[in-house]
């Protein structure tokens, strides 16, 4: 163990099976199809893989294939600096955009540093989790500043902002196919993300002296609506699978981008859609990058099963929450070891 810090190591049931295994992935969904008249196929094909997996992969997104590479390397340029470099726009729990190199899930320390901003700056979210607390925290970017000229570094900022607008809009082109998908009109889920607290990452998973102990990111579910993925050709994103909770690995494929659906989503369908665990497992000898973008409402959203999607036999699932407390509490621990289990969307379940 020896080289590995104990905070990263995983307790025994939660740690990867490093084996490579061949077995049946997630669906890949050609989005091209909305362009043509069969829109009906490409909305049962979303809400099948919403439905049985959580997870799938698209092609034909609409994000354009030289700003995938751009954002790989962009990622690959902000990492590359120097620690104290990166550490000048260190993120706290005050200002929680920026780089950040000791996330914890489920109180676990993850083997990754990140770097994140907003898509709308600013953005604003509640300033504590306590529900008599009503006072508002206006939340901002932070970029590198004065970067070298003709580095690579200097391109981070625009490239970066660059891909959040294209994937932004392929974000609410899903929200409108998910919503098609339950029945329901394309704009429904719309207005909910007028203010959104969107937030986009870039992950850095180092090469690890003990893959077998620890991982990139630990088990875990998505907070917000959707969450779109970029991921370089390394591997180790895995999905639990719903039909038998085997982790499937989620195999980089070219020009894709992941999609999976969120805790929100899976309130709003009163849980016609699951939102599933993920984890991401590390290796010795390669490192790998991915770009994920969250997409979450407008902290004043008060989250529950929709109206249109309830009924006498089908009562709602959860008691409503507040889409921002519930962010604020469920971030809380990513900074340090708390004694307890973060917030969850269970505990909004009516029983
Ligand atoms: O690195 C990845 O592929 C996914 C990371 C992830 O699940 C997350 O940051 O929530
Ligand atoms: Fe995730």
């Amino acid at each position: 163990m020896g080289e590995v810090d104990q905070a990263f190591i995983q307790s025994i049931e939660h740690r990867a099976n490093l084996d490579t295994i061949e077995i049946e992935g997630i669906p890949l969904i050609d989005l091209s199809l909305s362009h043509t008249t069969d829109i009906n196929l490409l909305v049962s094909e979303i809400g099948n893989a919403c439905k049985n997996w959580g997870f799938f992969q698209v092609i034909n997104h609409g994000v354009p294939l030289e700003l995938l590479e751009k954002i790989k390397v962009a990622a690959k340029a902000f990492f590359d600096q120097p620690v104290e470099e990166k550490r000048k726009v260190k993120r706290d729990e005050v200002n929680a955009m920026g780089y950040h190199e000791s996330e914890h899930t489920k109180n676990v320390r993850d083997w990754k540093e990140v770097f994140d901003f907003l898509i709308k700056d600013p953005s604003f979210l509640p300033a504590s989790p306590e529900t008599e607390d009503d006072e508002i925290r206006t939340l901002s970017n932070q970029w590198p500043e004065t970067p070298p000229r003709f580095s690579l570094l200097m391109l981070v900022r625009e490239v970066c902002q660059t891909y959040a607008r294209e994937v932004e809009k392929l974000g609410y082109k899903l929200l409108e196919l998910i919503s098609l998908s339950l029945g329901l009109p394309s704009n429904r889920l719309n207005g909910y993300f007028e203010d959104h607290t969107t937030m986009m990452r870039l992950n850095h998973y180092p090469p690890c002296p003990c893959p077998e102990l620890a991982l990139g990111v630990g088990r875990h579910k998505d907070a917000g609506a959707l969450t779109i993925v970029a991921q370089d050709d390394v591997g180790g994103l895995q999905v639990r699978r719903k039909s038998d909770e085997v982790w499937v690995p989620v195999k980089p494929t070219p020009n894709a981008l992941v999609i999976n659906v969120g805790d929100t989503i899976q309130v709003w369908s009163n849980e016609a859609y699951e939102s599933v665990e993920h984890r991401v497992v590390v290796n010795s000898e390669r490192e790998r990058f991915s770009i994920p973008v969250f997409f979450f409402p407008s902290h004043y959203v008060m989250v529950k099963p929709l109206e249109e999607l309830v009924n006498e036999g089908n009562p709602p699932k959860y008691k409503p929450y507040n889409f921002g407390k519930f962010f604020v509490a469920r971030n809380r621990s990513d900074y340090k070891k708390l004694e307890v289990q973060n917030i969850q969307i269970s505990d909004f379940k009516i029983i």
